[in-house]
């Protein structure tokens, strides 16, 4: 797809203000439409990323025994959800049948100092299972600190976007909740159920997504503003990124948390599809509320990010 919006991160490190504020200007367009856009310039290494692949493959690749030796703890998001535990369209209140899906799930690598509340230590500061694969966590643990700062210096993008200062989302962002994902989407052998697709369509629930869909995989699809399903295909090189429900709340309704979904082209059944994606999410007791108009529909962070949670794998 040729006209998929890019932001160069390194062109916005280096340009002057006028730079910048134009930069910005583009991305607010982007994010009033759709806030799917492609990053370059990022940075992050081509061995962090490979390495990640790799370790990902072989933790998929496992029995379902092993794979659930790492089950999340009770009531915690974290550690091997295999195929049938989410449907992303509940979170929406939408009934549908599971996800066709499995995924391994990482949080926060550590608890900030001096938190105490019980809801925060048991779901996002649980700890993270991590499987016993040589070297699988330590190429998790490094591919999530780059996504933190990656995630951060996005953050100053949309803050110039929204004609404030850089660092205006600082505050909110010190100690983030954010959670990562290797998402598996098996072959499929049997035909799915009526309304049962790789990913129901759902809104991203924090301030950002980070992804990665895998080179040369189909799928994903987001709902234009003119109502059609549009495929988003991985862009060499770049990550796709999307802003969530928190980023909405933020610009009071001015960006688009935008519905997508994972679904299965028809010669891709036999097909399996991997992505990764961190989800950018303020910190636990951040309170996100519009920048600017009447102050309405308020929500904290970490209990926002909980029920929405609930609600898909319940
Ligand atoms: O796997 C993908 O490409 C996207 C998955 C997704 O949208 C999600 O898990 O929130
Ligand atoms: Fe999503």
């Amino acid at each position: 797809m040729t006209d998929f919006p890019l932001l160069d991160l390194a062109a916005f490190a280096a340009a002057d203000p006028e730079g910048r504020a134009a930069i910005g200007a583009e991305v607010d367009r982007i994010c009033r439409e759709t806030g799917f856009l492609a990053v370059t310039g990022h940075g992050v290494p081509d061995e962090v990323i490979e390495n990640l692949w790799s370790h990902a493959r072989t933790f998929f690749a496992q029995s379902p025994e092993d794979k659930h030796k790492v089950a999340p703890t009770p009531g915690g998001p974290y550690g091997y959800l295999g195929p049938g535990t989410e449907a992303l369209a509940k979170s929406r209140g939408e009934d549908t049948p599971p996800d066709l899906k499995e995924s391994f799930n990482g949080g926060p690598a550590a608890i900030p100092p001096g938190e105490t509340d019980p809801d925060a230590l048991a779901f996002c500061y649980a700890p993270t299972p991590f499987p016993a694969l040589p070297g699988f966590k330590d190429a998790w643990r490094t591919y999530y600190a780059e996504m933190e700062t990656l995630a951060a210096r996005i953050m100053e993008v949309f803050a110039v976007a929204l004609d404030l200062p850089a660092d205006h989302f600082a505050p909110f962002i010190s100690t983030p909740i954010s959670g990562m994902r290797a998402l598996n989407y098996p072959a499929q052998d049997k035909a799915p159920k009526e309304n049962q697709l790789r990913a129901g369509a759902h809104t991203d629930y924090g301030s950002l997504t980070i992804l990665l869909p895998e080179p040369g995989s189909r799928g994903l699809e987001i709902l234009t503003p003119e109502g059609t399903w549009r495929g988003i295909p991985p862009v060499d090189g770049a990550f796709v990124i999307n802003i969530g429900d928190l980023m909405a709340l933020w610009t009071n309704g001015r960006w688009t948390s935008t519905l997508h979904r994972v679904v299965t082209p028809p010669d891709w059944a036999t097909k399996t599809r991997m992505s990764i994606a961190y989800f950018h999410q303020p910190n636990w007791h951040a309170e996100i509320k519009p920048l600017s108009g009447p102050a309405s529909g308020s929500v904290t962070s970490g209990p926002y990010l909980m029920s929405k949670f609930a609600a898909a794998n319940g």
